[in-house]
């Protein structure tokens, strides 16, 4: 079942059974789930094959980073698996990006679609600094968001508080996946540029990303049912 929800759920347990218990109590027409590193790194493919046969749409979000022709291989990887999204750092930079796009070719429709990490949501001017960075996070995100376009990816992960100068630059068809979304009233965690979920779809994301505000809610059905109900209302 393929949905046409925009709400990607991020899995991030550290147990199979409590993962496959929370699962349980999603209807696969409502959300898509995100695997990430940790999930991925206990229990490998066998858990996202899980995951699909229960009929969910899989992000798996491994952020490839690494030479050329290991990310592509990785990412042809991640396609033989039939995930219907997959991820790379698009400071890997152009060569990369390209590699991993010409590399999902073969795949025809079944391609799941490749979307470049640009500034991670954590991370904020003084972390950028850090790191050697000097231009602002969205000048940043502006750049390898270009970079990511002119390589053929199909779009960004990027905070919504980019995502309208990023439609207006690169158009509405480069898709928008961005994290950091947090219902009013909900903790922040270690999360820096956030929004929430009816301020990111004002601004033109198609695909937010929450995992703790479901994942740690008493509820998570009726979680996220309130965060579809809120992007109903707009
Ligand atoms: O690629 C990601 O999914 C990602 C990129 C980013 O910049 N920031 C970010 O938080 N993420 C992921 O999005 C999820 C956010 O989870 P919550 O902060 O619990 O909603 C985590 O699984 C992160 O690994």
């Amino acid at each position: 079942m393929s949905s046409l929800s925009p709400v990607l759920v991020a899995l991030d347990f550290a147990e199979q059974p409590a993962a496959l218990n929370f699962v349980s109590q999603l209807d696969p027409s409502l959300c898509r789930l995100k695997v990430g590193k940790e999930m991925f790194t206990h229990f490998g493919p066998a858990f996202v094959q899980q995951l699909h046969q229960r009929g969910f749409d899989v992000f798996l979000d491994l952020k490839f980073h690494d030479i050329p022709n290991t990310v592509a291989k990785a990412v042809a990887a991640a396609a033989d698996l039939g995930v219907w999204m997959v991820n790379v750092h698009a400071s890997g930079g152009g060569r990369m990006m390209e590699s991993a796009a010409q590399s999902l070719l073969s795949f025809g429709a079944d391609k799941p679609l490749l979307i470049a990490v640009t500034v991670l949501t954590s991370m904020e001017q003084r972390d950028l600094l850090e790191i050697g960075i000097e231009q602002t996070p969205e000048q940043q995100v502006m750049r390898l968001a270009a970079l990511a376009k002119n390589s053929g990816l199909d779009g960004v992960v990027c905070s919504a508080q980019e995502a309208s100068l990023l439609k207006q630059k690169l158009g509405q068809g480069f898709r928008l996946v961005t994290p950091g979304i947090r219902p009013a009233g909900s903790s922040q965690d270690d999360q820096r540029r956030i929004m929430t979920p009816s301020e990111a779809k004002a601004v033109g994301v198609d695909y937010m990303v929450i995992g703790r505000p479901i994942t740690k809610a008493a509820d998570p059905a009726a979680a996220l049912q309130a965060i579809l109900n809120e992007l109903n209302q707009q």
